[in-house]
């Protein structure tokens, strides 16, 4: 069941993190598989003469929300409430926030945010909105806001705010990951390596497909220099970091620029009747051979791997190698699948070797390639014959493998 806690996370000023645990979910934006679960975090703020509202939660957890929110603050006294994206797992209880405030609360967004909020949810809810544009700065309750637009991180919409005056950078969905970390913030070095690769599978999925932006965006903060000076970062999604704030960003810029973990390969591959499965294992012993730390998820008759754990490997792979079946003159369905959101979500320049069986005419192989050849992946080789590998067949792979590196 979904929990909710509260922390004061500093004195001065005053600030509270409102932490949704989501371990109802399943599949994230209806697609990403992700057991590990999610939280939604909404930060509030008193100060004097103003008590700000940073985010929201999804529609689900409202009641829990204005109840726990309540514990805190009187919610009528809610001067400003701050959205930075108005993805629905953020903003899915403003309504009902709005309503218990009386409207009296002005709501501060982009003009997108503006736009999207109102298509979401109604007129009602941007009665008393204020755009802020690109670089604004707003007095509120004695401190310099100032909203700083992040396009495409990952919608139109999207924007942070940095506190002036305490070097605050709230982000949202920029710095988050899946999972339900065992503490708040990164002050254990055991929960955030436990919680670093939910964030990386949290990038590929979720921001994947724009990743450039990633890496354009975190340009733009470090010039403005808020990045280097910023006191702690408080996203939307998983843990505070406020021991080592530039960490988070320095990790979405490894994922944004594909940086690889030393030895480690991706295998992928589906395989029916074990055809495809006996040049697998050829791959898989030749790399332990070479040193390599293969990484392996197979499509079988008994295994179903999730897309979104795939995703999440992609960036730390030095190589990635492709197993994959013809089936009905073309790539088995789950590899054809995982390749469209790899090739989507995680396109980077690393090498790829594809390996192929086939019964009356090899399709898959090919197919492969010739998608393999319009992304920014490098094609190393393929290597298609038919039914079970010949002792040819799998000396051509072993040839292969030490061509990858
Ligand atoms: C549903 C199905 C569709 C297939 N379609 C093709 C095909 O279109 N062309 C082909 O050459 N072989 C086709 N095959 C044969 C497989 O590609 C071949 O048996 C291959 O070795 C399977 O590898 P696996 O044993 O790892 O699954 C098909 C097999 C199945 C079960």
């Amino acid at each position: 069941m979904a929990s909710i806690i509260t922390k004061k996370i500093l004195d001065e000023p005053e600030l509270y993190l409102i932490r949704v645990n989501d371990d109802e979910i399943k599949y994230f934006e209806a697609t990403w598989y992700i057991p590990e679960g999610i939280t939604y975090n909404s930060y509030l703020m008193k100060l004097d003469n103003a008590i700000v509202l940073f985010d929201t939660v999804k529609k689900e957890y409202a009641e829990m929300f204005l109840e726990e929110l309540r514990k805190i603050v009187d919610l009528e006294e809610i001067t400003h409430i701050i959205i930075h994206h108005t993805e629905p797992d953020h903003t899915g209880a403003l309504s009902k926030v709005l309503e218990a405030n009386g409207y009296r609360a002005k709501v501060l967004g982009t003009a997108f945010a503006r736009n999207l909020l109102e298509g979401f949810y109604g007129s009602e809810i941007v009665k008393n909105f204020q755009v802020v544009k690109d670089g604004e700065e707003l007095k509120i309750g004695g401190k310099t806001f100032r909203f700083i637009t992040v396009p495409w991180l990952h919608w139109p919409d999207t924007m942070i705010t940095y506190v002036v005056e305490d070097k605050l950078i709230f982000s949202c969905d920029a710095g988050g990951g899946y999972s339900i970390p065992r503490g708040i913030d990164d002050s254990n070095e055991d929960v955030v390596k436990e919680y670093l690769p939910y964030v990386t599978k949290y990038v590929v999925t979720v921001i994947g497909h724009y990743h450039k932006y990633i890496v354009q965006n975190i340009k733009k903060l470090k010039k403005l220099g808020i990045i280097d000076n910023a006191k702690m970062i408080l996203p939307g999604h998983g843990l505070i970091w406020r021991k080592n704030p530039k960490r988070i960003f320095e990790h979405y810029e490894r994922i944004g620029a594909g940086v690889p973990e030393k030895d480690k390969v991706l295998v992928i591959y589906d395989s029916m009747y074990g055809f495809v499965e006996e040049r697998m294992k050829v791959v898989i012993d030749e790399l332990k051979r070479l040193g390599k730390k293969p990484i392996v998820y197979r499509f079988t008759d008994r295994e179903n791997p999730a897309i979104a754990d795939i995703l999440g490997e992609v960036p730390t792979a030095e190589a990635i190698i492709i197993g994959a079946s013809t089936f009905e003159a073309d790539i088995h369905p789950r590899i054809r699948y995982t390749l469209f959101e790899i090739l989507d979500k995680a396109n980077y320049e690393k090498p790829v070797l594809i390996i192929g069986a086939f019964g009356w005419g090899g399709v898959a192989g090919r197919k492969i390639e010739t998608l393999i050849a319009r992304s920014k992946f490098d094609h190393v080789a393929t290597i298609e014959s038919r039914g079970r590998p010949t002792e040819e067949d799998r000396e051509k792979i072993r040839e292969a493998i030490k061509a990858l590196f």
